[in-house]
Formats: structure tokens, sequence, C-alpha cells
């Protein structure tokens, strides 16, 4: 993580008029975003509602057919300072085909465009990014050896491994045990004390809710919502209840926070 005192007020995160095009398909439709340095921001939404479209582009991934973006100030190219931004995809296997070990993923974080060589203490740090997700005893264990939550878990390392200063995470808890998931906010809340920024992807705000600052809320490829989280709730039709998934015959989440007397649905 980035420790010199020149961090500014710059967004880590700043999309204008956002628009997608996937061949015929219009997904992204004019998005703004802001998040600012320190900020935890839970991206919500039913499926289908454009959240992985919009950080994939955000990231780079995925080119915007209209709008901008920056991260860090810097447009999206070789300016932004990719070093200090981690990326963890929704879910996918961990594994490419060529045989590798976890250590081997998980160090792979540490290149970037302009760092093609790993550095020195690489195994150091490589280590301590595995037993961040408590999976330093498999180390050298082939990727494709790996339950699937385990290999989720390894991409997370390799997204931990750069210490970034913006973590984008799309549904990083999805098939991940109980356990692990506790363990996982308990990393995430860390972070946040040292000051990362947090972009997140979720379903439900879960074990990650006494993190999130705000949340922004898709729906058809729109921002229906972005406004302050809602509260942390255990009780699933509470008073204060934050429906953000769909219930059976929904096709849209009921979005409300009924204890504030609601921002929509
Ligand atoms: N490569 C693609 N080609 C065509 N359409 C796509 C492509 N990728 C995504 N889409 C469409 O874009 C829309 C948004 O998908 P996206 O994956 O961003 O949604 P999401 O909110 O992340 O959903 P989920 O919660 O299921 O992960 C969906 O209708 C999807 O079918």
């Amino acid at each position: 993580m980035t420790t010199d005192t020149t961090r500014t007020a710059v967004p880590a995160v700043e999309a204008r008029g956002l628009h997608v095009r996937i061949g015929a398909s219009h997904i992204l439709r004019g998005i703004d975003l802001t998040v600012d340095d320190g900020e935890v921001v839970a991206l919500l939404g039913a499926n289908g509602s454009g959240k992985s479209t919009l950080v994939r582009s955000l990231v780079g991934i995925l080119p915007a057919s209209q709008g901008t973006v920056s991260l860090f100030g810097a447009s999206l190219g070789r300016q932004v300072p990719w070093s200090r931004i981690g990326y963890v995809p929704q879910r996918v296997s961990a594994g490419t085909g060529v045989p590798s070990t976890a250590a081997e993923v998980v160090a792979s974080g540490l290149l970037h465009g302009r760092r093609l060589r790993l550095p020195r203490d690489a195994r150091e740090r490589t280590l301590a990014a595995l037993e961040q997700v408590g999976l330093a005893d498999r180390a050298q264990h082939g990727v494709s050896e790996l339950s699937g939550g385990q290999q989720q878990r390894v991409l997370i390392a390799r997204a931990l491994v750069r210490e970034p200063d913006l973590l984008v995470l799309d549904e990083p808890v999805a098939g991940v045990d109980h356990p692990s998931q506790t363990a996982f906010a308990e990393t995430l809340a860390g972070l946040v004390r040292q000051g990362t920024t947090l972009l997140v992807v979720l379903h439900e705000l879960g074990s990650l809710a006494p993190l999130v600052t705000r949340s922004v809320v898709l729906r058809h490829g729109r921002k229906v919502h972005d406004g302050p989280a809602p509260l942390p709730t255990a009780e699933h039709a509470g008073d204060s209840h934050v429906h953000v998934h769909p219930h059976e015959g929904d096709d849209e989440p009921t979005v409300s926070l009924i204890q504030d007397g609601g921002f929509g649905s």
C-alpha cells in the first residue's frame, strides 16, 4: 500500500456517463459513479443488472462505448497506476490450464504492465497473502487440486499481494464457506483501517455489512440508488431489513430502507 503523503482528494474511481454495449445489447446505460479514497462501496442489484459489467469496465477489461473512467485521476490506459489496484473477478477457476501452484498464481499478482519480473520479496509477500486467506499450507498445491472456494481465495490473495490502495472485488465470498467469509471480512476490515478503498459487488451485505460506507444499486444497467449503506441487520423481516435481493416471483430486488423512510424501490 502507498504510504506516501502525496495522496490527495482525487477519487479512487470516477466514471461519468458510462455506457457499455456488447454486440446488440446495451448493458450499461449512463452510469455516474465516484468512489472516494477510503470509502467502502457495495455494488448491489439483481442478477443481470450490470454489476460485473460495470466493475469490468472500471478496471479496463471491457471497453466503454461512451463515457469516461478515471482511476486515481488517470484516464483508463497506461497512465493508470495499476500496481495500486487489485481486482478479483467473479468466481472463475484460478486454474489457467497450465499447471500452476497456488503460490505461483498469487505471485503473478505482483506483475503488472510496468513490472514483468518478480520483486525480491515476492516469496514472503506471496506467503503473507496466502496466510491472509488461510491457505498458507496450500502454497505448493496445484490450483486445480483445490476446491472452488479455495481457488476463489487464491484469487483474493492474488489481489491482496499487491497491497493495493484500491481493491475491486466481484462477489468475493460467493461459494466461500462461512468461517472463511468471516475471516475474509476481518482481513478486509484490517485493510480498510489502513486506508484501502473497496468497491465490492455483493448479493447481500452479509459479513461485510459493518464495513460498507455506501451502497450503489443497479437495475437494468442504470444506477437506481447511491447513498448511505443500509444498517446491518440479522432480522430478515425486521423493521430495518434491507431488501437487496430478489424474492421468489420478483424480477427485481426490492430496495428499501424501511427504518429511514425508504429510498425507493
Ligand atoms: N459477453 C456478453 N455478451 C452479451 N451479453 C452479456 C455479456 N456479458 C454480460 N452480458 C449481459 O449483460 C447483462 C449484465 O450482466 P452482468 O454480468 O454485468 O450482471 P450482474 O449484475 O453482474 O449479474 P449477476 O448478479 O448474475 O452476476 C446481462 O443481461 C448479461 O446477460
